[in-house]
Order: structure tokens, then sequence, then C-alpha cells
């Protein structure tokens, strides 16, 4: 039989714990594909006394990442600790040491990915990052090959499954945010810190990763407009379901005329829009390219098995590579320059909540201040507020730019009658 294909795993958490179950389990199915079998040789984790659930082969652990990073025996490190600027050092020098990498680290990849792969391509090396978005969805293999004959106009997804999770309970279920945002933690869908995923940042990066891909323009995180859940309250989501929506956290790149925007926000998207019914942990990017048309992927975004599958994927990738002896050749520097998109170039519908006095007279003003900025309303709902002399008035706009509806929303804070703007999202998906 030939020799093993040794692989060098940083971290055993919930990701790492996965791969180790993966390549154990799926030992017969993945020798197959790359004739050799493979076997993890050593595990970097940050304490060896800690008491593990699924036991690892305790000989193989390590506190030292210098232990895996120089083991010359080493053909792949799989890189499933987290972290940023550490972590890069240590990929860095597993490149050096003419070591595969990959990664479900998008933190990383969204901050450094351009640095490392320029690095990989010098030593001839892979850097495979498939986990880093969506999880368990082949996204970034469809990008860059299913799809790859294409012009890719947008990109369109639920990314973060921690925030579908919470958005899915609240709505559903009427749970309260922190108690579904510990039951995430519980089930291993949250990051270790979990503002990055409540306060959209995880999304971000995920998206700033896609756009890069899929429009082949080195887009960076600050390039992303963020926006969390952390303020989505259950009254909006109430009246999101009355009228038609369904809230979820959606990050949209978008490209037109050669002119990028990308974004990641709580928006109100129609019932019937196949994004709303994506539940739970799950995962789905839309994607449109000016030849395929639309296109939609679905899956798990989250979680140790499916994020795994991604991860060990990609090891399946490498080690064809290195049958094949074409490891390094598959990165491509971004063709286009970016160009973003200004306030007036980005066009959405809008929904606005205002409490407002009960009183005549009150609509007309509101109404007036929208036909100042030319925005038409697409539906209207006034409630009175119980025991107060004060109503809430929500508006559904039509498409109108960010520039617009920006000076809109400022302009309606100082309306007389308005006590004040509660919410605004936006509205997408529509006619
Ligand atoms: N969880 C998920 O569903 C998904 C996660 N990811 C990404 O995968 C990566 C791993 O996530 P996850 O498995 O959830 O993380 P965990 O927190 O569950 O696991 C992290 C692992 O790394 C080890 N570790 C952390 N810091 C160090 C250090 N400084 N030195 C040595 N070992 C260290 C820990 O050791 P010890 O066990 O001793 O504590 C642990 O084994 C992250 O980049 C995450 O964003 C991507 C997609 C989905
Ligand atoms: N915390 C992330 C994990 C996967 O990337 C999420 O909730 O999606
Ligand atoms: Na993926």
């Amino acid at each position: 039989m030939e020799e093993s294909v040794k692989v060098g795993l940083l971290g055993l958490g919930t990701v790492g714990t996965g791969v180790a179950s993966i390549i154990t389990r799926h030992q017969k199915e993945l020798q197959h594909q790359v004739g050799c079998p493979v076997e993890i040789k050593k595990v970097l984790v940050r304490n060896k006394q800690k008491l593990r659930e699924n036991s690892f082969q305790d000989a193989l652990l390590t506190e030292d990442p210098q232990e895996v990073l120089n083991d010359e025996e080493i053909d792949v490190i799989v890189e499933v600790i987290g972290g940023v600027e550490q972590t890069k050092e240590w990929l860095l020098t597993a490149l050096s040491n003419h070591k595969h990498v990959v990664t479900a680290n998008k933190d990383l990849m969204a901050i450094h990915g351009a640095e490392l792969l320029k690095t990989a391509v010098e030593y001839n090396c892979d850097l495979y990052y498939e986990a880093s978005v969506a999880g368990g969805i082949p996204i970034l293999r469809s990008l860059s090959d299913g799809l790859s004959a294409d012009r890719i106009t947008k990109i369109m997804g639920i990314v973060n499954g921690t925030t579908n999770y919470i958005l899915t309970k609240m709505s559903t279920k009427g749970s309260s945010y922190d108690d579904v945002l510990k039951q995430a933690q519980e089930l291993g869908f949250a990051e270790s810190d979990p503002t990055a995923d409540v306060e959209g940042l995880d999304a971000a990066r995920k998206m700033a990763i896609l756009a890069t891909l899929g429009f082949s323009a080195p887009v960076s995180l600050a390039d992303v407009s963020v926006e969390g859940i952390s303020s989505v309250s259950d009254v909006d989501l109430q009246y999101a379901e009355r009228l038609g929506y369904t809230m979820k956290l959606i990050g949209i790149a978008d490209r037109t005329k050669g002119k990028i925007d990308v974004s990641v926000r709580p928006t109100l998207l129609p019932n019937e829009h196949p994004l709303s019914s994506v539940h739970n942990e799950y995962n789905a990017v839309y994607i449109h390219g000016e030849a395929v048309g639309e296109t939609m992927f679905y899956g798990p975004g989250a979680g140790s098995l499916p994020t795994a599958t991604a991860v060990v994927s990609d090891l399946v990738t490498v080690m064809k590579n290195m049958r094949l002896g074409v490891n390094g050749k598959s990165v491509l520097a971004p063709m286009n320059e970016k160009k973003l998109k200004s306030a007036d170039e980005i066009d959405s519908q809008y929904f606005i909540r205002l409490r407002v006095l009960d009183q005549t007279g009150t609509f007309s003003a509101i109404t007036a201040l929208f036909a100042e900025f030319d925005v038409s309303f697409e539906k209207l709902l006034q409630l009175p507020v119980e025991g107060e002399e004060l109503a809430e008035i929500i508006v559904v706009t039509h498409k109108t730019s960010k520039k617009t509806f920006d000076g809109l929303l400022e302009r309606l804070g100082n309306v007389e009658v308005v006590e004040s703007v509660e919410s605004s999202y936006c509205v997408e998906g529509g006619n």
C-alpha cells in the first residue's frame, strides 16, 4: 500500500473533533478517492489535560505549535483553531515549510486571505478554505468551478447559522433573544465570543470572501457595511409577520455596471421568497449570473460534522493535487479593480416604524415629507399605542436610494409630531 498522507490538525474543538471523526469513519471512502490512507499525525490543542467527549489518542496531542508546524513528515496542516494574527503566523510558517493548508477560518481569510494565498503560490502549496463560508455548503467550489464560465452579478445569502437560529426561534416560538443565543452556543454554532455572530461581523467576513471570489475583485472586510441583529425587537418581528415578511440577517453583494456594494443587515423578505424558508442554523446562498440566471445553494452552515465535511473535502482536493503534481496551481489573483457604489447608487425598499402623536395633522405632516423626498408608500399601517396618546405608523416604501432614505430618516426624526423613529430595515426580494 502507498504511504499515508499525514495531517497536522490545529485545534480539536467543535470542528476539529468532526474532522478527526470523518477521517476515522470515512477512511475507506477517502482511500478510494486518493489512493492511500490519510493519517492524523499530531494535534495542537490549548490544554492537553482537558476532558474530551470523544477521547482522541492522547499521544497525538501537543500544546507546542512548532511540534506540528516543523514536523517534516506532515504534508497538510488543517487549521481549525480560529484566531487571526497568531494563526496567520503559524500558517505562514507551515507554507514556508512546504505544507499545504486547509482552514475553516473566515476571520483570517477575510483579513489576510490575499497574503496567505500569495504565499501559498510562492511555495507551490495549496490553500483551501471551503468551510470558512456557509459551513457544509460547497459554495466556494461552486463559484470557482461550477459557475466559473459566468459573470456573477449578485450574491445574496444567509451565511450565519447562529443569527438565523436566533431569528427563527424568536419568530416561530416567541423565545427570548438571550435564551436562544445560549442554545446556539451549546449546540456549537456560535463563535466562542458570539459578538461577531450577532453583530453581523461573521457574516460580513463571509460576504467579503464570497464577493472577492464571485466578482474577482479584492473586496475586503472594511468594504462591507454591517449591522447585526442585537437591536431587532419582538415588536418588529410581529409587524413583519403581520405584513407578510420574514426577518433574516442577509448578506448582499451586488455588482452593477462594474460597481460593487456589499452589506450585511437584518432585512425583511416576502414570506414567499426562497430565503424566507431557510430556518434554524441552515444557510443558503442565492447567486445570479448573467448567463446562468438564478441558482441557490442550501445546507448546514455550522456545526461539527457539516463543517468538517467541507474541511475534509478540501483535504481530499489537496491529496488529489498531490497525486497529479499540481499543488499551488489553482489560485487566481483577482482580475478586476474594486470600484464601490456610492450611496445614491444603492437601491432598496425600506420598512420604517414611527411613534407619532395620535392627533389631526400627523399623517399629512408625514406624507408631505415623504413626498418632498419623492419616496412613495407600498404598504402602510397605523395602530394606536395602548394607554398613551400615541400611535405607531409602519411604512414600507417603494425602491429608493440609500442616500435619499438616509436623508428622509434624518428629517423624520425632527418632525414635531414624530415622537421617535423606532426602527428601519431594508426590504429585499420584492418586485
Ligand atoms: N463551529 C462551527 O460551526 C464553525 C466554525 N468555523 C471556524 O472553525 C474554527 C474552529 O471553530 P470551533 O471548532 O467552533 O472552535 P472551538 O473553540 O470549539 O475549538 C478550538 C480548538 O482550538 C484549540 N485552541 C484554541 N486556541 C488555541 C491556542 N492558542 N493554542 C492551541 N490550541 C488552541 C482549542 O484547544 P482546547 O481543546 O484545548 O481548548 C480547541 O481544541 C474557527 O475559525 C471557526 O470560526 C467555521 C465554520 C463553522
Ligand atoms: N458562528 C458561525 C459558525 C460558522 O461559520 C455561524 O453561526 O454561522
Ligand atoms: Na462552504
